[in-house]
């Protein structure tokens, strides 16, 4: 593949729950190439995302290869982490994650901030008029609709300007109209980017409209219909 963003090549994680360490990433092969829309599907627990957890930092991998945008994550400590984060990822959640205590303005300006931009609050400001919310630029996430905190969760994750968007069930905690606005944002902003995503979902309209599709069973990943992971 030319010019992948994303190279996994035989990723392994283990975790340890109640009952001792769980094998959930069990030798993971993934190219993605720059700008390329993938979804992954599959069983629940199958482990889709603790993949995206290593992909974007959150999570360390035990072994294997993990390189991002040129950068090989398994070299980097915590700070070299959350660096990366800041400006290389944008991170879409099924249930927001938004700070409750700060206004949509200053949710959507925070990860400029990090970054030390000077005109966050502008740039901020900018973003959630794209995601059609300049009437809600003072409120709160708990003054705000499902549908319009999952819209400031995009400005969010796309304010920066990340090369790479990794989105868990974006419309998941939203009704299917709800989820439609969501989803065609969500690929608007995509395409006007340029972005590169990777979107888990159970949803089969949500994944057929990336361009691939790949399916992860018992922690590893599958073609679908004869497709190539
Ligand atoms: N912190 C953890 N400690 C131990 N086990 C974990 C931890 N996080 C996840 N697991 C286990 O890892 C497995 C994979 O979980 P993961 O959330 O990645 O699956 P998934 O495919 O995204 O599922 P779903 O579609 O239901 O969201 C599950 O069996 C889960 O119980």
């Amino acid at each position: 593949m030319i010019d992948p963003i994303v190279e996994v090549a035989d990723l392994q994680l283990s975790l340890v729950g109640g009952a001792g360490p769980v094998n959930i990433l069990r030798g993971v092969d993934l190219q993605v190439a720059a700008g390329e829309t993938l979804s992954i599907v599959g069983p629940s627990g199958a482990g889709k995302t603790s993949l995206l957890m290593v992909l974007s930092g959150l999570e360390q991998a035990d072994a294997g290869r993990v390189k991002i945008a040129g950068t090989d994550l398994r070299q980097l400590d915590e700070d070299g982490l959350a660096r990366f984060r800041r400006r290389q990822v944008g991170i879409v959640f099924q249930s927001f994650h938004l700070v409750p205590t700060m206004t949509a303005l200053e949710n959507v300006a925070l990860p400029l901030e990090f970054a030390g931009v000077d005109d966050a609050l502008q740039q901020a400001h900018q973003a959630l008029t794209a995601v059609g919310l300049e009437q809600r630029l003072q409120h709160f996430p708990g003054q705000l609709s499902g549908g319009e905190q999952q819209r400031v969760a995009l400005a969010r994750a796309f304010v920066a300007k990340p090369k790479l968007i990794l989105a868990d069930e974006p419309t998941g905690n939203l009704d299917g109209e709800t989820g439609e606005k969501v989803m065609e944002l969500l690929f608007g902003l995509q395409h006007e980017f340029g972005t590169t995503l990777v979107l888990v979902t159970h949803d089969p309209k949500l994944a057929g409209r990336c361009q691939r599709t790949i399916q992860m069973i018992d922690g590893c990943l599958q073609p679908v219909d004869g497709m190539v992971a």
